[in-house]
């Protein structure tokens, strides 16, 4: 990870008539970080993830991707037209950015290695499509027209066809969604060897577990606002956080104590057992457990 920003946003905002989706959101995201927008339904997310892809109009605020305004790139109605970048600009941002969105992976009688190696020569770099078919595990599905693949497999496909131009920076919106918990881990390790190469993620997910385990920072959106930014160990003073210890009585009847001190609790415990302490358990709060307390749901 390094310190240069990859994404820079400072003041967005964003309303749809008089719904506020996005009041103000500052963010940095680092070159070659994961970084995983957590919120609930409603928050913004999506609106701030198509905003930095381009996608959405913002109504205000400063934002760079890759050092390039993704509005100027895109937008036929950008308030600028003096500023918009040369063609070769606009060309090389989006070969240098790869964005996976929710189900796309459905190309009629087009089979899963055409539509791969199709979109290959969209790219001036591209990735071998047959090895992306196999990174995404869709090797066995190669041959498959995409309308008959499931809908865990026409996200993989999604995420090949993120991936082909072997991106710089990477957006993933909610990139998990229907998979089997197999299909998770590999699309997981998928993370991490795109991540190890250098690669820097956006992610969207409800899946804290996800969140916890691939990001580098996590940021918390409710209300069209980031309320913090930290990493997941350390969110909500979770380092902080008093730990549960639980255990039996010698009657067989639960008992727990919370302690900042629970390595003492147990030493004290396994004296006063005389050894081994009953249905011994020490837990901290999860991620989930931090981030319901944190919009607002106990
Ligand atoms: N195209 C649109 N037109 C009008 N309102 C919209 C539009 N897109 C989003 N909104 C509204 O903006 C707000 C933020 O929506 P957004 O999709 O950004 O949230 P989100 O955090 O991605 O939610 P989810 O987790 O459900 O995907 C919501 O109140 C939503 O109803």
């Amino acid at each position: 990870m390094s310190d240069e920003v990859a994404i820079r946003v400072r003041g967005l905002r964003k309303a749809y008539g008089d719904n506020v989706a996005v009041a103000g959101v500052d963010l940095d995201v680092h070159r070659g970080e994961v970084f995983a927008l957590l919120g609930p339904n409603g928050a913004g997310k999506t609106t701030t993830v198509e905003i930095l892809e381009g996608y959405r109009r913002r109504d205000s605020g400063e934002v760079l991707v890759l050092g390039t305004d993704p509005e100027l790139v895109f937008g036929s109605r950008q308030r600028n037209r003096q500023a918009r970048p040369a063609p070769h600009v606009v060309a090389d941002w989006r070969s240098r950015v790869g964005i996976v969105l929710q189900g796309t992976g459905e190309f009629d009688e087009l089979t899963v290695a055409e539509v791969v190696h199709h979109f290959a020569g969209f790219y001036p770099a591209a990735d071998d499509p047959d090895k992306v078919i196999a990174r995404v595990g869709l090797t066995g599905k190669a041959g498959a027209r995409t309308h008959t693949l499931s809908g865990g497999q026409k996200r993989r496909l999604d995420v090949a066809l993120g991936i082909i131009g072997r991106p710089e920076l990477l957006f993933l919106d909610e990139p998990t969604t229907g998979f089997d918990p197999e299909a998770r881990r590999e699309f997981w390790e998928l993370i991490r060897d795109l991540s190890a190469a250098g690669t820097t993620i956006v992610l969207t997910t409800h899946y804290l577990d996800e969140a916890e385990t691939l990001a580098d920072r996590v940021g918390v959106i409710a209300g069209g606002r980031v309320i913090e930014v930290g990493t997941p160990d350390s969110l909500g003073n979770r380092r902080e956080a008093l730990a549960t210890v639980t255990w039996r009585t010698p009657d067989g009847l639960p008992e727990s104590a919370q302690s900042a001190t629970p390595t003492a609790l147990v030493t004290e415990l396994a004296a006063r057992f005389g050894g081994e302490v009953p249905g011994l358990t020490v837990t901290r709060p999860t991620l989930e457990d931090i981030y319901l307390r944190m919009i607002g749901h106990r």
